[in-house]
């Protein structure tokens, strides 16, 4: 589905990322791990097409991606970040507004919109300003605004990371559900290994923009790694 070889990513005279090989298979939930400053949102924003690498090569369902990326290909993608990022409008129109680009019927739009606030438990919030939400609500209506366009990828940027530990439990409970049932074929940035353990069935670990171990993420804190891997992976092992 998406595949990245050999990518380099420096700036202002800084290299971020070194020598990534990465690679996306259809149904896949990837996870990429690592303390803070390891590099995980900038390879993401690289595999998102949302900055270009500086040297190294992407393949978008096994074509070469070009430099300027097609509306054709951004268009098969969707991204969450930390901060929820919703339009100044109602609930509804948020989740609707990618499928209305897209030229869906009204009808068609509204069974969807419905069906994924539904997924993620905010439907009764589907009048509601956008603004008026708290984290976790706001937080779940951009999960449903992603879902909702039915995207190849989905990249997931600390999508809880802003959220108190009941609310961030509660939605990844829900988001487990969601990826049991969508197969969505996700990449899943996180410094707890506890979202990759509970949503990922693979995991890359990060330091110092290299990747320094992967697999699935029972088998990585199972297996003993370099030293400051291992440093990193203890706090996750009670
Ligand atoms: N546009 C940029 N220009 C210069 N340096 C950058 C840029 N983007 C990221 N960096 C640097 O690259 C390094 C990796 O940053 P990145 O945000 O990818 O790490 P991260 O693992 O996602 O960290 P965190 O968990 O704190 O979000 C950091 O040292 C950061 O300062």
């Amino acid at each position: 589905m998406l595949e990245a070889q050999e990518i380099i990513w420096i700036q202002n005279h800084k290299t971020i990322l070194k020598n990534i090989d990465f690679h996306l298979l259809p149904g896949e939930c990837v996870g990429l791990i690592g303390p803070n400053g390891s590099g995980k949102s900038s390879l993401l924003k690289i595999l998102a097409f949302l900055e270009p690498p500086t040297s190294g090569q992407l393949y978008f369902q096994g074509q070469a991606v070009p430099k300027s990326v097609p509306l054709t290909i951004r268009r098969k993608i969707a991204i969450v970040f930390q901060e929820s990022l919703l339009l100044n409008t109602g609930v509804f129109n948020n989740v609707a507004m990618g499928l209305k680009i897209r030229g869906l019927p009204k009808e068609r739009i509204r069974e969807k919109v419905d069906y994924w606030l539904e997924q993620f438990g905010v439907i009764h919030l589907s009048k509601q300003s956008a603004r008026s939400l708290s984290g976790g609500e706001a937080q779940r209506v951009s999960l449903a605004r992603a879902f909702a366009i039915e995207p190849d990828v989905l990249f997931l940027d600390e999508p809880f990371s802003a959220l108190d530990a009941p609310t961030k439990e509660g939605l990844r409970i829900d988001l487990a559900k969601v990826f049991k049932s969508t197969q969505a074929t996700t990449v899943l940035v996180s410094h707890d290994f506890k979202d990759i353990a509970h949503l990922t069935n693979r995991a890359l670990i990060l330091l110092n923009g290299e990747v320094v171990a992967q697999g699935p993420p029972s088998e990585l804190l199972k297996n003993s790694h370099k030293e400051e891997v291992d440093r990193f992976l203890a706090h996750f092992s009670s």
